[in-house]
């Protein structure tokens, strides 16, 4: 994986990062690397998601999915970290399996996956670090029913990911199901790299081995200094273009297959460095297509934005067809990749002309290595942040106000602050 900084830096963009200014941070970044090591190094909270490559029992997973193996269909039951690093495995690389990542709770979107899915040639994998989740546990009481009306024996086809406490892995050992245990000291949003995102990426075929060993060379990359470690260089470069008013990164990857990571991204950054009125806000998009929509905005709009530009460097490729059509001789004997690859440079270009800043990762293609090496990558770059920034990079408080506000709406618990919540809906405009 290639890091390519050069369009953050202030000769280039406004608002850019004088490189005086890059070489101060440097010294930070050292610091930092050098308290990530210690953290690792007794498998402390949090920095323990690093130790996870060369930690995941392959064996274990492997075991765990093997009697599914006559499966035609993945339901994935979980949310947030228990689905987007999983879901972004799945949405990179092909399989026979097809995968549905039940994540959320709109009704009419669970009834019509469980009308299409054949829930008899379905595995279901309930997935909850805290196993006390309520979309996850409501959404898995709606499967087991279907499965039941379907009359699938629902014990035969399920497993689940889960900590050592919780409802759900009471309801593992009430109906003795197979079950994979989450990781000591990794939170959620790190833990694409264990049972909770290799499991279902094992189940659909894919080389879980390949995945750690790209994500193992990602590890021997990490180095005290931002010049020698693209992971890091990516961190401290949002950490430096934040501070000075790009409080906004947009996620731009030029593969719709990486649409996905960009939802994992966003989550894994937003809730590490989010807090104490810090942080820089992730947002969603996905190239060429939107070129068509935000571009307008990210060149001609205010400076508070940085882009990353994401791609593989090969692919597979469609020639686009020759035609007698005036005017279209151009695209013909073209393929349709290298079209996309000079929309591409065309918009790199057209951001830096503007002054904008954007970063360009780039992975050699999209398998299982790359995918390995680049969600690591952004672990590291995450973690290296939360230390830039000063906060608590394993938390995230904040989620916890609207948890218990739903669950004090529904009668499951005392919430002081209902009050609050109920004066919020009094304005309602009809
Ligand atoms: O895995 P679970 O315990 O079910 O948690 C799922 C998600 O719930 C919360 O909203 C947290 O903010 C997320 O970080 C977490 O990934």
């Amino acid at each position: 994986m290639q890091v390519d900084i050069g369009n953050a830096l202030a000769e280039v963009a406004t608002p850019g990062i004088p490189r005086e200014a890059l070489d101060r941070l440097d010294d930070r970044v050292a610091a930092a690397h050098e308290r990530i090591e210690a953290g690792r190094a007794s498998d402390e909270h949090g920095y323990a998601t690093l130790n996870q490559p060369a930690n995941v029992d392959v064996d274990a997973i492997q075991a765990a999915v093997e009697p599914f193996d006559d499966c035609e269909n993945l339901v994935n039951v979980g949310i947030g970290g228990s689905a987007l690093g999983a879901a972004t495995i799945s949405a990179a690389l092909d399989s026979d399996v097809d995968a549905y990542y039940l994540d959320n709770v709109d009704p009419k979107w669970v009834a019509d996956h469980l009308e299409t899915i054949d829930l008899s040639k379905t595995a279901l994998n309930v997935v909850s670090k805290s196993g006390m989740t309520a979309e996850t546990l409501s959404n898995f009481l709606v499967v087991r029913e279907a499965m039941e009306a379907a009359g699938v024996d629902w014990t035969e086809r399920t497993w689940v990911t889960t900590g050592p406490e919780g409802n759900l892995r009471d309801l593992a050992e009430k109906h003795d199901l197979p079950s994979l245990p989450v990781p000591d000291g990794v939170p959620g949003r790190f833990s694409v790299l264990s049972t909770v995102g290799l499991a279902a990426a094992a189940l659909q075929g894919h080389d879980i081995e390949a995945i750690l060993d790209g994500a193992r060379d990602a590890d021997d990359a990490l180095a005290p200094s931002l010049f020698d470690s693209p992971a890091y260089a990516y961190g401290a470069v949002n950490y430096a273009l934040d501070q000075r008013g790009a409080g906004i990164n947009v996620q731009l990857p030029y593969a719709e297959s990486l649409e996905t990571y960009a939802e994992w991204y966003s989550q894994l950054w937003a809730e590490s460095v989010g807090k104490d009125g810090v942080g820089q806000t992730p947002v969603r998009a996905l190239g060429a297509t939107d070129q068509h929509s935000q571009l307008q905005l990210y060149r001609a709009g205010p400076h508070d934005k940085m882009v990353t530009f994401i791609r593989p460097q090969e692919r597979e490729d469609t020639t686009i067809p020759e035609t007698d059509l005036e005017g279209l001789s151009y695209l013909g004997g073209l393929t349709l990749g290298e079209l996309i690859d000079a929309e591409f440079e065309a918009t790199e270009a057209s951001l830096a002309n503007a002054g904008l800043p954007n970063v360009r990762i780039e992975i050699d293609r999209v398998d299982e290595r790359a995918i390995g090496e680049l969600l690591y990558s952004m672990e590291a770059a995450t973690i290296l942040a939360g230390e830039l920034y000063n906060v608590d990079a394993f938390v995230q408080p904040a989620v916890e106000w609207g948890k218990k506000a739903t669950r004090g709406l529904l009668g499951g618990g005392d919430f002081e602050e209902a009050d609050e919540v109920a004066e919020k809906t009094e304005l309602t405009i009809e």
